[in-house]
């Protein structure tokens, strides 16, 4: 709960919202935006969060403090009843270079050090499960995220895209799976995400087996993105908009929504059927149906939902 909204009663931070639309940006205190080192959070409306990935000088490419801060905000963010809709985009020349080659080359002499091959496949293995956990947290978030993609997006970039909800970007961005031009395969999710976003196998096996280049429009195309903006301000002015939007409806059905179609995407149709009709035995309980349907049938406002 924000300090201002243990001093004022809701009824007064509605009017006060009235009459200054950017009364929302105080709205939160500072006190409930996590800070990390590589990443830049901040609240531009009420109940939207917008994360950029703050590495500008190294083109934000994705050292390990990096995938380690992703992780952690977006399972905070996850649990924050004061998020409702993340916005994810990157500040700086373009959205991400990949991971952080330097940082990741490090692991050469340390592995050099261990004699064993079974310690040495440990160590790796936590790497590795750590860099994939970091990126299905955008996915195990029941907060929609709506990534806003500008420039470049190459190697881990893609991977964390594809685990975001709703992805856009502008129309001189380009895209790589890079990982095959450095000698490895893909393991943090594109080749288990990408096919299932774009529904092109073909497609995904040349882009992975080649590493090359994409543009807007082809991503476009083949719907990888839903959406391309002439410019990265007009992009992430209306994915706040978007994530506005969002944030007004009851949060209990956009939750259940992003879970019931995460889960669906990898099970059958009578499977994700059974998974929901579980979940509405009780969510269709909640005041939020109650209220939204009176709402509705009575031509009324759409009412405001408390926090979840
Ligand atoms: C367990 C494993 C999990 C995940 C694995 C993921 C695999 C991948 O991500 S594969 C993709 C790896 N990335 C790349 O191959 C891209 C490398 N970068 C480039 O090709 C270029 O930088 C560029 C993106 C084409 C941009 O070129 P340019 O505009 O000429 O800028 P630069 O001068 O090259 O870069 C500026 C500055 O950023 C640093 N930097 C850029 N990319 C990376 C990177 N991936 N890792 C570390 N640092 C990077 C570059 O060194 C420069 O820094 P200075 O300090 O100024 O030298």
């Amino acid at each position: 709960m924000s300090a201002l909204s243990r001093v004022l009663r809701p009824r007064t931070l509605e009017t006060l919202r009235s009459i200054s639309p950017n009364f929302v940006a105080m709205y939160s205190n500072s006190a409930d935006i996590p800070k990390f080192e590589t990443l830049a959070v901040s609240v531009p409306k009420q109940f939207v969060y917008h994360v950029q990935l703050n590495r500008p000088d190294k083109l934000n490419a994705m050292n390990r403090k990096m995938w380690l801060e992703v992780g952690e905000c977006f399972q905070k963010l996850g649990d924050n009843a004061d998020c409702r809709a993340i916005v994810l985009s990157a500040a700086g020349r373009l959205f991400t270079a990949g991971i952080d080659l330097k940082d990741f080359a490090k692991m050469g002499p340390q592995l050099a050090e261990i004699d064993d091959v079974a310690r040495r496949c440990r160590m790796l293995e936590k790497t590795i499960q750590l860099y994939q956990d970091s990126i299905s947290s955008l996915e195990k978030c029941p907060k929609p995220v709506i990534c806003a993609v500008h420039d470049a997006c190459i190697g881990a970039g893609v991977n964390l895209i594809t685990a975001a909800d709703i992805r856009w970007c502008t129309n001189n961005a380009w895209f790589q799976v890079r990982e095959v031009a450095i000698g490895m395969a893909a393991d943090v999710g594109v080749l288990q995400r990408l096919p299932k976003v774009v529904g092109n196998d073909s497609l995904v096996r040349e882009l992975a087996f080649t590493g090359r280049k994409f543009v807007a429009d082809e991503a476009k195309e083949f719907g990888m993105v839903s959406k391309v903006f002439e410019t990265k301000e007009s992009m992430v002015e209306k994915a706040v908009e978007l994530a506005e939007e969002i944030s007004g409806l009851s949060p209990v059905a956009v939750q259940l929504t992003k879970r019931n179609l995460v889960y669906s995407r990898d099970h059958s149709v009578q499977e994700g059927l059974d998974h929901i009709r579980i979940w509405n035995q009780t969510m269709l309980q909640s005041e939020d149906f109650l209220n939204a349907t009176m709402a509705q049938a009575t031509k009324s406002p759409p009412p405001t939902f408390s926090k979840l």
